[in-house]
């Protein structure tokens, strides 16, 4: 059953172990660092389970990031030619807009399906030209999450953006429904970032994640990663719960000057 309890949230986050930082002189090395050491696990998930999931986010690092893969699998032998059939891709969130609205998180993909990720995997939020309401396309996001996600639900490696109010996913300070546990897929209206209806993963999802990363860069962005680099608060600093069994924080030097001490 869904209940928000941001308590519950709070201790499930403080049961990960803590986040480990490395910082990089260029968002651009940040990204394609983070984009080797993704490709790296998704192939070991590839020939370890036979299939890799890999959870992508909107925003700036999400895009950098997004940019950086097609080189970072084919230099771990990813190709169209092999192996790139078994890895799936999400979106931590979308925003609910029409499928070639460019608000939408998505379209970052296009340059990896090009690189030979069937768009089979690519399990695209349907939006409102589809479904009637942001509940109806959570409650799709989350059917296509129990038939084709990963094995009891863990996500490979799953990227979370870094807000500069300290929000991940869809996932606000104060929000009612961020600290939501006990289901993976919500919908969220109200969002203080435009547009305001869009669908998230949950904590949950974050939670049980083998790794999680955050890429992030630029001076905007220094406060949030002292906020989401202290104890877990997840009504005051959403990204201070994003912890899987592992989790890694891609800084440049701007946003590393938040890094407590
Ligand atoms: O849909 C979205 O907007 C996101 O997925 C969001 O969580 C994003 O990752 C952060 O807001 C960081 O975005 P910026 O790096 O552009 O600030």
């Amino acid at each position: 059953m869904p209940t928000v309890d941001a308590a519950a949230v709070n201790a499930a986050a403080d049961a990960r172990p803590l986040p480990s930082v490395v910082v990089h002189d260029s968002m651009a090395e940040a990204a394609a660092t983070a984009a080797a050491e993704t490709a790296r696990l998704l192939a070991d998930a590839a020939a370890e389970r036979g299939v890799a999931h890999l959870v992508l986010t909107g925003g700036s690092g999400g895009a950098a990031l997004a940019a950086a893969l097609p080189a970072a699998l084919a230099a771990v032998g990813l190709t169209s030619a092999h192996g790139l059939d078994r890895v799936h891709l999400w979106e931590g969130d979308e925003r609910f807009v029409p499928a070639d609205h460019p608000d939408r998180n998505d379209l970052q993909v296009t340059g990896l399906v090009a690189a030979g990720i069937p768009e089979a995997n690519m399990h695209r939020l349907p939006g409102p030209e589809q479904v009637e309401s942001v509940d109806a396309a959570a409650a799709a996001l989350a059917e296509a999450l129990r038939e084709h996600g990963p094995a009891n639900g863990r996500f490979d490696v799953v990227h979370v953006g870094l807000g500069p109010d300290a929000h991940v996913c869809s996932l606000f300070p104060g929000h009612p429904v961020a600290p939501t546990t006990g289901t993976d897929v919500i919908a969220v209206r109200d969002s203080p970032k435009p547009p305001p209806e869009r669908v998230s993963f949950t904590f949950d999802v974050l939670h049980r994640a083998r790794r999680v990363m955050v890429v992030a860069g630029g001076a905007g962005k220094t406060e949030a990663v002292a906020k989401g680099l202290a104890a877990p608060d997840v009504v005051a600093a959403p990204a201070s719960c994003a912890r899987g069994e592992a989790t890694v924080w891609h800084l440049d030097r701007a946003a590393a000057a938040g890094v407590p001490d």
